[in-house]
């Protein structure tokens, strides 16, 4: 996804990530009567520039945290902030990447970028859009439609109408999840480039250990609904990361007891 032209263009661009907030979250679905508990006292800091992966149970609430982060909703208790500035809504630096990419059909792959672009009516949006496309690696593909892209190209399309927001926090809810496995280990190894040349601070919910401690910094385990932060890891492990590291699969087993396998699952 990445090239080294695209890297400076875009550095002089001014992209750097922010630090992120979160502290002592609760939050709740439903009235008083029927409330559904879904995040129980959550605390932890991202440093800027720093990949923290969030892993839990299905439902357990992970999307919620990240909602919450992105300001598209108020969490009912604790705060959260980015460079200590509290979240009160939505703001192009701080967008979300889902497992679905979400384009528009009837538009390009380029007027899909644009599209975020166009309702803020920034100036230099042309050139913004090649060099997120470039960024993403779609710079032949700018005016193909979207049912002529493969899953991956769809999800870097979907990468690059963030990305040309000049995101300071990328908040990812699964983004390789519809992948196959090849794709999936490429788009992996992209994003891992990006983040590391950009320094974005970035938030990636996932289900999968390895994607964890391959891309993360930090992986957070969390409980069942109402989510808490039962395990936190340092991975400061050196780059490149082999999944056949002793390190690694240490990490690694010791994450999937913690979300409840048995020792010889995890082994
Ligand atoms: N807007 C909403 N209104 C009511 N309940 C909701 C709402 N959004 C989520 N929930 C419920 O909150 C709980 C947590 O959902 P959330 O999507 O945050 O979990 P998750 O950990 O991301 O799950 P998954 O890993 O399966 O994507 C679930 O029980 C879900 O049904």
């Amino acid at each position: 996804m990445v090239t080294a032209s695209v890297a400076s263009a875009t550095s002089a661009g001014g992209l750097a990530g922010a630090s992120v907030q979160v502290r002592a979250v609760s939050h709740a679905f439903g009235d008083a009567g029927q409330a559904l508990p879904v995040l129980d006292d959550v605390t932890f800091d991202v440093p800027a520039g720093e990949t923290v992966a969030l892993l839990g149970p299905s439902g357990c609430g992970k999307s919620t945290l990240l909602r919450l982060i992105a300001g598209l909703s108020a969490p009912q208790a604790g705060r959260i902030g980015v460079d200590q500035v509290r979240v009160v809504g939505p703001d192009p630096s701080r967008l979300l990447v889902f497992q679905d990419p979400l384009l528009l059909p009837w538009r390009t792959v380029e007027a899909n970028v644009a599209y975020g672009l166009e309702a803020r009516k920034i100036g230099d949006g042309q050139e913004r859009v090649r060099q997120a496309l470039r960024m993403v690696g779609l710079a032949a593909f700018a005016a193909a439609y979207p049912h002529e892209l493969s899953g991956g190209m769809a999800q870097r399309a979907a990468f690059a109408r963030v990305l040309v927001n000049h995101p300071r926090v990328l908040l990812l809810d699964e983004p390789f999840g519809k992948l196959d496995s090849l794709t999936r280990m490429t788009m992996q190894e992209e994003l891992l480039a990006l983040a590391r040349r950009h320094a974005f601070t970035t938030i990636l919910v996932t289900h999968d250990v390895e994607e964890a401690l391959l891309l993360a910094t930090r992986v957070l385990v969390f409980s069942p609904r109402p989510a808490r932060i039962i395990l936190d890891v340092d991975n400061g492990l050196p780059f490149p990361r082999l999944r056949d590291d002793p390190a690694f699969i240490a990490r690694r087993r010791e994450i999937l007891i913690a979300l409840g396998h048995g020792e010889e699952f995890a082994r």
